[in-house]
């Protein structure tokens, strides 16, 4: 078989003990992990001999225990060859854009309104809307209100990253707001509905963190909703239905955080932490607002 044949032409000494750990499953697999690693295959004499030809002839290395540390340093450098770069090691992080979504009443517009608060250079963005402005509402700020002619003509332009038809009324996320506050460096989050992040996970696929924001249960969700007294008992119907089926979404997500009574701090924590941990990737996600050929 050619996996032996392999095994017993590579003689044992040479061998990366991680690959022998690895049970191989196709032998086409194993050739192409042994190509790139064969500079490995050293043996322990010959990546000594290795490091020796690379050392300049002359560089001296000082005692390490009397050695001073700048000097050590500079002796270590010409060792070296060229002198020990200052440059942050890690990737400058990109800009993200955070959906968040879950069921209604879960504690959305709280969890944005404490994240926007804690961190300054969070974007909420601020969505077009066909809707009336209502008394005590600021252009700008709760939304964009356009009329539905100005509103028909964004999306003819394609200036919407996504939009809907809610009770009558468009509503849509304008993709420059995007553009403008992603290229001052702030990280964009989105709040829609569930049906709206499944849209968005259409057009942003994994280049967008998705996460859903539940409550600690069904039950606790409910009592929010009655609690915070905004829905009359038909709303409340609707919204409770609504609240059962959208649970079941939970797995198109990357992340889910729990609101739980009470603990509104600890849900913007897990938020930051995501933030922080989607920051520390080696590979970062790079956000497409339109389709690229
Ligand atoms: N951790 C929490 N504990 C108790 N009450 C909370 C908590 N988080 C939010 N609430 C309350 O729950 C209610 C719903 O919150 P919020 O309006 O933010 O939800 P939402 O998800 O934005 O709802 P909708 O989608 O219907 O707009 C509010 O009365 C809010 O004060």
């Amino acid at each position: 078989m050619l996996i032996r044949r392999l095994y017993t032409t590579i003689p044992q000494s040479s061998l990366n003990p991680f690959f022998l750990t690895k049970k191989p499953t196709n032998p086409f697999h194993i050739i192409t992990q042994f190509t790139p690693k064969i500079p490995n295959f050293q043996t322990p004499k010959s990546i000594s001999s290795m490091s020796e030809n690379r050392r300049p002839a002359g560089a001296q290395i000082p005692a390490v225990e009397t050695a001073d540390r700048t000097e050590l340093y500079r002796a270590l450098e010409s060792s070296m060859g060229s002198s020990f770069s200052s440059e942050p090691l890690a990737p400058s992080s990109r800009p993200l854009v955070i959906v968040i979504s879950g069921p209604s009443g879960v504690g959305k517009d709280c969890l944005i309104k404490c994240l926007t608060e804690v961190r300054k250079n969070i974007h909420f963005v601020v969505t077009a809307t066909s809707r009336a402005m209502r008394p005590g509402e600021v252009h700008g700020k709760d939304y964009f209100f356009v009329s539905k002619e100005e509103f028909l003509t964004m999306v003819e332009n394609d200036e919407l990253l996504e939009y809907a038809l809610v009770y009558g009324d468009y509503k849509g996320i304008p993709k420059q707001q995007i553009r403008d506050y992603m290229a001052k460096g702030y990280d964009i989050v989105l709040r829609v509905d569930i049906q709206g992040a499944s849209t968005l996970r259409k057009i942003l696929g994994d280049s967008a963190v998705f996460v859903f924001l539940v409550a600690e249960s069904e039950s606790e969700l409910v009592m929010r909703l009655i609690d915070r007294k905004t829905e009359s008992k038909e709303s409340l119907m609707v919204r409770v239905a609504t609240a059962r089926e959208e649970l079941k979404q939970m797995k198109n997500f990357d992340y889910v955080v729990v609101n739980a009574e009470g603990k509104l701090e600890s849900c913007v924590k897990m938020m930051e932490a995501i933030i922080d941990a989607e920051k520390a990737k080696v590979v970062q996600r790079r956000v497409m607002l339109d389709y690229e050929s």
